[in-house]
């Protein structure tokens, strides 16, 4: 399975975010979404997921136009992870991870104990099975964000879309579900994912391939260790930084704050 856009252009009604967006996604592959603040990134993923028109452009999934899918054909194919809030009503884990099934199942149908069972898994594959009966809400973020994960993986569907997953975790909890992140799309696994960050380091650590969006263009595409320079990081979030390798040969991303250089947009 393989979603494509080619010359995609992005908005909200008929007020345009992006244009001339690009990508690929299949198996096996991770690709991190960065740009700064404001810049498409959550109105990119929900165009992907065929929640919000396209503008233009083309869109597909193994070469079928989106736009033509059914929801369910859609949700069969790509899961979608948003950032972990808290539900208004109280949902066991397992409960959250089932909704996963309504793709395969039916939104009104029962979940069988077939179901049920991949739920389960879902949860034990992330290292969370302990989980299942507590009430989602009461989790922690980090977990309610690797359940999330769980819940995406009961869709079985071949390519996750991921918006921010990290956002709002402590440092063990980042790493924990970045580590989860590399294993779900570690080769063989026939998974895709693509997800956004703003985080750079993060993108190194997957050895991802880097879509960098800023100013509603791609400014840059590629493998992380080519394509995130300092110029370039400088560039993408106006402040500046530079990128340097660790005695382990990893590349990091330092900033080199200067008070009067930095604003906030
Ligand atoms: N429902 C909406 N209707 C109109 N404009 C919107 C809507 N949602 C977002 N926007 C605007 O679209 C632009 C892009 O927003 P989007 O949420 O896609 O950015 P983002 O890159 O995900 O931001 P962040 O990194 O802060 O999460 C922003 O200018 C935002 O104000």
């Amino acid at each position: 399975m393989r979603i494509a856009a080619r010359d995609l252009a992005i908005g909200h009604g008929r007020v345009a975010i992006g244009s001339g967006l690009s990508l690929d996604l299949g198996p096996d592959e991770i690709v991190c979404l960065l740009g700064p603040n404001g810049c498409g990134k959550t109105t990119l993923f929900r165009t992907l997921l065929g929640l919000l028109p396209r503008l233009g452009g083309r869109l597909t999934l193994d070469g079928h136009d989106i736009a033509r899918l059914s929801r369910r054909q859609v949700a069969r194919s790509v899961a979608y992870v948003p950032q972990a809030h808290t539900p208004p009503f109280p949902f066991d884990a397992l409960d959250v991870v089932l909704m996963g099934r309504t793709a395969r199942i039916g939104a009104f149908a029962q979940p069988s104990a077939a179901d049920r069972g991949m739920a389960l898994q879902a949860l034990d594959a992330l290292g969370i099975a302990d989980l299942a009966g507590r009430d989602y809400a009461r989790l922690s973020g980090g977990q309610r964000q690797l359940v999330l994960i769980a819940r995406a993986l009961a869709q079985e569907a071949p390519l996750i879309v991921m918006d921010e997953p990290t956002a709002s975790l402590d440092f063990g909890n980042r790493l924990a579900v970045l580590d989860r992140i590399a294993a779900l799309a570690r080769p063989g696994a026939g998974r895709g994912v693509i997800l956004s960050t703003h985080d750079p380091d993060q993108a190194l650590a997957l050895g991802a391939r880097v879509l960098a969006l800023s100013g509603g263009r791609i400014v840059a595409a590629g493998p992380a260790d080519t394509v995130l320079t300092a110029e370039r990081l400088t560039a993408i979030y106006g402040v500046p930084l530079t990128v340097e390798r660790t005695a382990s040969g990893r590349r990091v991303c330092l900033p080199a704050l200067q008070s009067s250089a930095a604003t906030i947009t």
